[in-house]
Parts: structure tokens; sequence; C-alpha cells
């Protein structure tokens, strides 16, 4: 056993990411983000340089059914019960680089994010090496769902009204963090975007920076990951605002057609080719789609970033505006396609 000793994590700069540095106290069970003065031990947060504390005790947390797998590990409903609050628990192991830059990601929304569309954040506690984030809990789960139950169904799978739903929430997310917080998500992809009964659609995992150099990792996350991923950032590894709006414009599409809008990718290899050699996806021109619909998913889907529209700039377009004010009623939709 390694009381007492206090092992140092560090990662070193390289282009895309800052340099992190994190020391794990094993004596204590604690975990030390020196950029953020933050402390994460067996009951909770602690801002080092201010001394405030959030608590967050294991043993007052009951633990539900398994609500979704993610690369760290799984993700439990539960339930704090002091607060009877239902929250979300994701697992993340602080062992691998890339999972510490997204947990000191997550500590950040905890402290500084505050938006209606995006996954709230209530705390974390450390234990046997693995930090438990507790955010809230969607109760329907990630739009890979809705796609999925969509899924061979005739075009339109869905209606423009409840698209917009969407399509405006996501982009009100992005634009909290684009606008607001000038921070790229970076991984826009169905999982990430989360519905619950009342009828509000999230984004979560925020700021997630992978790193593309690793091959390894890079076939492990591929599937789920890299087939929103914008051509510039496959190509040159290049991140911006623009990579989410070129996400987002796949995203609708495959939520309007009900079908990943390029041929689907069995490696990565196909996935390049695809986007080297394929025009960018466009509805097509049958009378089932809106023109102004057809037009915003062409500003998002353009190979060339700087062409692409901004967030601020789709959030005007004539689709959206046009839909301003359609009050649909996405969960009796939503129980709807479930039912059919
Ligand atoms: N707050 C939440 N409420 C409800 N379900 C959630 C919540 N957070 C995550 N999930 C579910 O768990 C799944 C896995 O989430 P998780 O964030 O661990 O992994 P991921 O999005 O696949 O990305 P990665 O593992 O690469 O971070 C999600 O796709 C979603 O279905």
């Amino acid at each position: 056993m390694n009381r007492g000793k206090k092992l140092i994590l560090e990662s070193v700069s390289d282009n895309t990411m800052e340099e992190d540095s994190l020391s794990v106290d094993v004596s204590s069970d604690a975990l030390r983000f020196h950029k953020l003065d933050l402390e994460i031990g067996k009951e909770g947060i602690t801002n080092t340089s201010t001394g405030v504390s959030l608590t967050l005790v294991p043993t007052e947390i009951e633990f539900g059914q398994v609500i979704g797998q993610g690369s760290s590990g799984v993700v439990f409903a539960a339930r704090h019960i002091p607060s009877n609050t239902l929250i979300a628990l994701k697992s993340i192991n602080i062992y691998e680089r890339d999972k510490r830059k997204q947990l000191e990601n997550d500590l950040k929304a905890l402290d500084e994010f505050s938006s209606p569309y995006l996954v709230k954040y209530y705390g974390a506690f450390f234990a046997d090496g693995v930090v438990k984030v507790a955010m809230e809990l969607m109760d329907l789960g990630s739009t890979r769902r809705v796609i999925q139950l969509l899924a061979g169904r005739p075009e339109p799978v869905m209606p423009e009204s409840v698209l917009f739903r969407f399509t405006y929430s996501i982009l009100q997310g992005l634009y909290y963090l684009h606008k607001e917080k000038h921070m790229v998500h970076r991984d826009i992809k169905p999982d990430n975007i989360l519905i619950n009964s009342k009828g509000d659609l999230k984004l979560c995992d925020f700021g997630v920076c992978r790193e593309l150099a690793n091959s390894a990792a890079l076939c492990n996350t591929f599937v789920g990951t890299m087939t929103y991923m914008s051509p510039e950032r496959l190509f040159r590894n290049a991140y911006g605002y623009p990579g989410d709006i070129w996400s987002v414009g796949l995203i609708v599409t495959e939520l309007i057609r009900g079908f990943y809008p390029y041929p689907k990718p069995g490696n990565f290899i196909e996935m390049v080719e695809n986007l080297q050699n394929l025009p960018p996806p466009q509805l097509p021109s049958n009378g089932l789609y809106s023109p102004q619909l057809v037009d915003f998913i062409s500003r998002c889907l353009n190979t060339q970033p700087e062409q692409r529209a901004t967030v601020q700039e789709l959030l005007q377009h004539p689709w959206i505006q046009a839909n301003q004010g359609n009050n649909v009623n996405i969960i009796e939709w939503y129980q709807g396609i479930i039912r059919k």
C-alpha cells in the first residue's frame, strides 16, 4: 500500500492542449488541480484559495440503474438523498491524461457555467482512484436514442417544427460556449445532446479536448466521435468555432432524414475518403423540406470553415426566425415515436 505517498501526474504541453498538472495525494485520497485552485476529496470539492467547499458524500447517494456507457466508464442514475435530487453520476479515470483534461473542463463548468442549454454540474468526489461527477439527470437520455428510434422511417422522419426545437437548443448552448465563454465544444455529437421529460434539450461534455496524436485512442474513439468532425479538424487537427457548426449541420441532417448523411464509415480511412471525395451533404430538392431548412444546412456544411455561418448568424437565419414562437410539445412527439 502506498500510504503517505504523493504521485504527481503531469502532462507535457503540445499545440492543442495547455499544460495540465495534477497531483494525487494517495494518503488522503485527494486530488489537486493547481491551475483551478481546486481539490477533490472523499467528500467533495474545496476551493483551495477561498476555502469554500461543495460537499458531496458518497454515503448520501442512492445508486440506481446504469443509464449510459462512455469511454471513461458507466454513467449511473442516482438520488442525492438529503436534497432528494435525481442525478447522473459519471466516473472519470484520472490516470488517463485526456480524461484528466476532460475532468478539468467539467470542473470549470461546475464553477463557471450557467445556461439552461447546458447540463448542470452539481459536484464531484474522489474514491478508489476514480472521480465521480454528479450532473443534472436528463431522464430521456441522448439524441442518439431518438436517431435510433427514427431509423428506417419514411422521410422526413421528424417534422420541421420538432427539428427546430432540437436545433434551437443546440444553437443556444453553442452560443453560450462560443460567445460568452469563448470556448469550442469540440465534441458535438448526438450522444452529447441530452433530453429530459420536461422537454429540455441540453449539451453536455463541454470543452472535451481529445488527443488525436495517439493512434490507439484514435481507433478506440473513432466510431462515436470522429463521424461528426469537420474536414479541417480531421485533416489538419485545427480546432475552431466553425468545427462545431459543421457537427450541427450533420446532426440536423441526420435528425430530419433519419440516417447519417455520408456512407457510414467503417474506419478512419473511409471517413477521410468520404470528406475528401464527396461533396458536403445537402437536403434533396424533392419538396419534402422547406427551402429555408435546405439553406440553413448548406450554411453549416461548407468544407471551407471561414465560409460557414457563425452561431450568431445561424440564430438569425430565416429558418430559425420562421419557426420562432412554435411551441410544439416535443415530449408528446417523442412518446408518439416510442409507441409507433
Ligand atoms: N447527465 C446525464 N443524464 C442522463 N444521461 C446521461 C448523462 N450524462 C451522460 N449520460 C448518458 O451516458 C452516455 C455516456 O456519457 P459519457 O459522457 O460518459 O460518454 P460519451 O458522451 O460517450 O463521451 P466520452 O466517454 O467520450 O466522454 C451518454 O451518451 C448518455 O446517454
